[in-house]
């Protein structure tokens, strides 16, 4: 099989380099072994590349990476517009912030198309096309239209939210029958799922059978595949990175200070202000804790020509310095607050560095950072990973410390809880969360992913061409690998 995978992000094979974002960073090691041709934007726009699309083309591992100058005319309608402001926002259930003009859709559409014209010169007989997230929903049904009948999988790396959240993107209803030319769509968690299944039923009206939609398109799987890491190479990575010159700056300025981490894109579903605002309370309700313990956050500039974006930016500034104000001390600051990317191998010592994770989206599809910081650390003296309820990862990761992330109280005191965690509970609940994530491998996902779409592509063709029952694969016995809903 030849597998074309698509994401409007991809990442270059610089390790020491910052990635944005969980899907880049994730997609990288596997993609780059599969031997897939990887096609994603450039992060150039170009005039008049409707008409003939730019690839640059390089070597990733045994396949290729192709990089497309998206046209420039609908770039920013396409990307700030229709899929981060009005896709984003209602995927991560802030109907509020849906900002969405007729003219963004077009271009969303169009590069929807765009990207459809330029993935034909990869397609061969024994092609399998597997396209990522919320920027392509209309992706498969464009190939479609052009003929293309090899297998075309979809993964939602976002959460999918209840019907009635759904129904406040404008075109909800054309974007969905038109996900239906996939045939196998991929979601976090079993809850993203059955909400899409929800949809389909509420608003399409159309038949469902264990999982199994049938429209105008044929038939279309949805199914779960939580997204992992690597956690053998990240736990090696971080044992490495403590003698990294950052690492040691860090350890080295602690003086005995225990340290709280977070690690985030600065966007508003990643709970931020609520944080902030818990480590505040905490401070103040446990004054012995100032002086003892601090927070690092990274909180890496995104999507900052979105206006929620900048709002974001400058409301958690004056946050952080009115909470380091009231807090600090002349030789003591309670929050270090940075706004720039590391790379994972710094990332990695920095995580085994504190005694606590803390992840608190208020939404989130999975949440890598919170995997990596449980396998970055010392298994000897392992931290304690605090985490929202709401975070996909919160499903494999049920021995952390589960938090509401509208509850400040709530949050202040687990905080407090971790730090003062005993070994033995410690090790307790990081040895059940590692063995999570050694049987949710990346490796194990991308498997699982692409197995199952060729099931059920095959499956499929042979119940849509019964006259011809002994050309087509059979239908295996039950494969294990994938979770089907
Ligand atoms: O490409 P950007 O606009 O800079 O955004 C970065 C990525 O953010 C989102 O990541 C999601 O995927 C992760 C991996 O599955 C998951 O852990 C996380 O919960 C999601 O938020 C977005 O979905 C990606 O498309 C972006 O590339
Ligand atoms: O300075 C940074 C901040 C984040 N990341 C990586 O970006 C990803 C963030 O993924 P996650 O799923 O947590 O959230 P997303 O940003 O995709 O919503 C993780 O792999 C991080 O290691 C990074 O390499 N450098």
């Amino acid at each position: 099989m030849n597998l074309v995978v698509v994401s409007n992000r991809v990442a270059r094979g610089a390790a020491n380099e910052p990635m944005t974002g969980g899907l880049a960073a994730a997609l990288l090691p596997v993609v780059e072994k599969s031997g897939a041709i990887w096609v994603g934007s450039s992060g150039r726009v170009r005039d008049g590349a409707q008409k003939e699309p730019f690839a640059e083309i390089e070597a990733l591992g045994a396949g290729a990476l192709a990089m497309l100058d998206l046209p420039a005319a609908h770039y920013g309608g396409y990307y700030e517009g229709f899929a981060n402001s009005a896709l984003w926002p209602a995927l991560h259930s802030r109907t509020d912030l849906i900002r969405a003009s007729q003219e963004d859709y077009l271009s969303y559409r169009e590069v929807n198309a765009f990207m459809a014209r330029a993935l034909l010169r990869f397609q061969k007989p024994d092609t399998a096309f597997w396209i990522q997230d919320y920027h392509f929903l209309a992706l498969g049904s464009e190939l479609r239209d052009r003929g293309v009948t090899q297998p075309i999988g979809f993964f939602l790396h976002t959460p999918w939210p209840a019907h009635s959240t759904i129904e406040g993107v404008p075109h909800h209803r054309e974007l969905v029958e038109a996900m239906l030319a996939y045939d196998l769509i991929g979601f976090q968690t079993r809850d993203d799922c059955e909400n899409f299944l929800d949809y389909i039923s509420s608003d399409l009206a159309l038949e469902i059978d264990d999982g199994v939609i049938t429209s105008r398109h044929g038939t279309t799987r949805a199914a779960v595949f939580p997204i992992g890491i690597d956690a053998e190479k990240f736990a090696l990575q971080a044992a490495k990175a403590m003698s990294h010159p950052d690492v040691s700056r860090l350890r080295r300025s602690l003086n005995g200070e225990k340290l709280a981490i977070g690690v985030d894109r600065l966007d508003y579903s990643k709970g931020l202000v609520n944080r902030i605002k818990a480590f505040d309370q905490m401070w103040s309700l446990h004054p012995a804790l100032a002086r003892t313990v601090s927070l690092l956050q990274i909180a890496t500039p995104s999507r900052g020509a979105i206006e929620a974006y900048g709002n974001l930016q400058s409301e958690l500034a004056k946050l952080v310095s009115d909470v380091n104000g009231r807090h600090g001390e002349v030789d003591w600051t309670p929050i270090r607050y940075l706004n720039k990317g590391f790379s994972q191998t710094v990332l990695s010592g920095l995580y085994r560095t504190a005694q606590v994770g803390v992840v608190t989206p208020l939404h989130d599809g999975m949440n890598l950072v919170a995997k990596e910081y449980v396998a970055a650390q010392n298994p000897a003296d392992p931290g304690v990973l605090v985490l929202s309820k709401f975070a996909g990862a919160a499903n494999e990761l049920d021995t952390a410390l589960l938090v509401n992330p509208h509850d400040i109280d709530g949050m202040a005191r687990t905080i407090a809880t971790a730090l003062y965690m005993p070994l033995t509970e410690r090790r307790m609940r990081w040895e059940a969360m590692m063995a999570k994530l050694s049987a949710g491998s990346i490796q194990r996902w991308f498997a699982d992913f692409v197995d199952a779409l060729q099931e059920t592509h095959a499956d499929k063709t042979a119940t849509e061409m019964p006259e011809r029952p002994t050309l087509w694969p059979l239908r295996s016995a039950n494969r294990g690998g994938a979770r089907y809903h």
